[in-house]
């Protein structure tokens, strides 16, 4: 397969830069990277007006595959992935069993090699069935194929584990993602701790609750080594406990998701459960940290923490509903019309977080890039397209999404794995 992308202008999220190029492709690489090729090619893509850059890497997914299937699968997941012009999946373990043993990494692993092409790298659990008493066997999961610890979905409160595990984790190499939120602050709550929760007198889940456990979490990764991400960053003084330990030297990186730059708790008011997410959606002044943080590099990753549910379960009233919201199909878009079309960020600078960052903190080390030689997981996509979001149009099973109905600007029209074009918007 010779696939030929014409007149593009190619994002480089390595070296930062935009230029015209074309870029021919062959055996699944890049093999030309300059103005003008001439070449015999089986495909051809007129990329004239669209941004070319390398397939998003999204490293917070929930594919619910096995055993929440109802919710979604691998196979409408990756679809989904597929979608929203990501070609890389990072999927947390929180399914049911757990992924917490070499067979449940194998199960995913095999099932993904029969889905639509897109990448997906298994993270094991920290605990055994996530329960947060036992660790889970890191070496032996490790050798299955996963590429990353995490509990996600719940605190690991038990300070002793957390350390063992990053101590070895720091020997295997493995990141540990944290899902930070001290569980006796935020049980059986739903939404931010703030006027929203006075207004429905509903108890609040604090910023607190997870702001001290980005601050044990960054001073575990200080003293054991290891290299700690924490998951969907969601206020500004998070923001700034990362800052400073990144100052003091620590291996800490983080991410954040669309909905936490974009939306507050106002939302819970129009929207009920719909915008019912952990941690939940907070307030105009964290949205701000929030973006100076992406600004500054100091949020290194935009994820989307994609969440399906179904719509039964999201229909429950707002304190009996699940917590969480799909994201693939719509991150790029929400992530361009809020950033680069306001003028905050620079196409290289977003697009390095959905691509180059999060590969490096997952060590996948031929993803997030394009250059001469790299793998041809490529997205395409037209930042001036303007549409409306309609959650009826999702590949997902799940339609749980607080941005139905948004007009947004910016959209995918090619997602490639490995040089063959697996989604085409038509
Ligand atoms: N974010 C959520 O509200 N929910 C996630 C778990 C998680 O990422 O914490 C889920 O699995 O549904
Ligand atoms: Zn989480």
């Amino acid at each position: 397969m010779k696939l030929l992308i014409q007149h593009g202008r190619v994002v480089d999220p390595v070296s930062g830069t935009v230029s015209i190029q074309d870029l021919y492709i062959e055996n699944g690489k890049v093999v030309q990277l300059e103005k003008d090729i001439r070449q015999e090619a089986d495909q051809v893509i007129d990329a004239d007006g669209l941004v070319v850059c390398p397939g998003l890497v999204d490293m917070h997914v929930h594919l619910r595959d096995p055993g929440l299937t109802y919710k979604e699968d691998i196979f409408t997941g990756t679809a989904a992935a597929a979608h929203g012009g990501v070609t890389s999946v990072a999927c947390m373990a929180n399914t049911d069993p757990v992924v917490d043993n070499p067979e449940q990494i194998r199960y995913v692993k095999d099932k993904a090699a029969q889905a639509n092409g897109v990448h997906v790298y298994p993270i094991a659990a920290v605990s055994l069935g996530m329960r947060g008493e036992e660790p889970s066997d890191a070496d032996a999961l490790k050798k299955a194929g996963a590429i990353a610890l995490s509990d996600d979905g719940c605190n690991v409160d038990n300070a002793n584990l957390m350390r063992d595990v990053m101590i070895h984790a720091k020997r295997l190499e493995l990141p540990v993602l944290c899902h930070c939120e001290d569980t006796t602050m935020v049980e059986g709550r739903a939404v931010n701790e703030g006027s929203v929760s006075r207004q429905l007198w509903l108890e609040g889940r604090p910023a607190i609750a997870e702001e001290i456990m980005v601050m044990r979490d960054a001073m575990l990764a200080e003293e054991t080594g290891a290299h700690v991400h924490i998951c969907h960053v969601s206020t500004a003084k998070s923001v700034d406990i990362i800052r400073r330990m990144k100052k003091r030297g620590v291996a800490i990186t983080c991410e954040t998701c669309p909905q936490y730059f974009t939306l507050t708790e106002d939302e819970i008011l129009t929207q009920g459960s719909m915008a019912r997410v952990n941690p939940p959606l907070r307030t105009a002044k964290d949205i701000k940290g929030i973006i100076t943080g992406l600004k500054d590099g100091t949020i290194d990753a935009i994820a989307t923490d994609h969440a399906p549910h179904s719509a039964e379960e999201k229909s429950r009233p707002l304190t009996r509903a699940p917590s969480g919201m799909v994201g693939l199909e719509t991150s790029l878009a929400i992530t361009l019309t809020e950033l680069y079309h306001t003028g905050k960020m620079k196409l290289p600078e977003i697009i390095k977080r959905m691509t180059y960052t999060p590969a490096s903190i997952l060590h996948l080390s031929s993803k997030g890039r394009l250059s001469l030689g790299s793998d041809a997981d490529i997205t395409i996509f037209d930042p001036e397209e303007v549409w409306t979001i309609d959650p009826e149009q999702f590949a997902s099973k799940a339609r749980n999404t607080p941005f139905a109905g948004r007009e947004v600007k910016g959209k995918v029209k090619y997602t490639i794995v490995g040089g063959n074009v697996i989604y085409q918007d038509r």
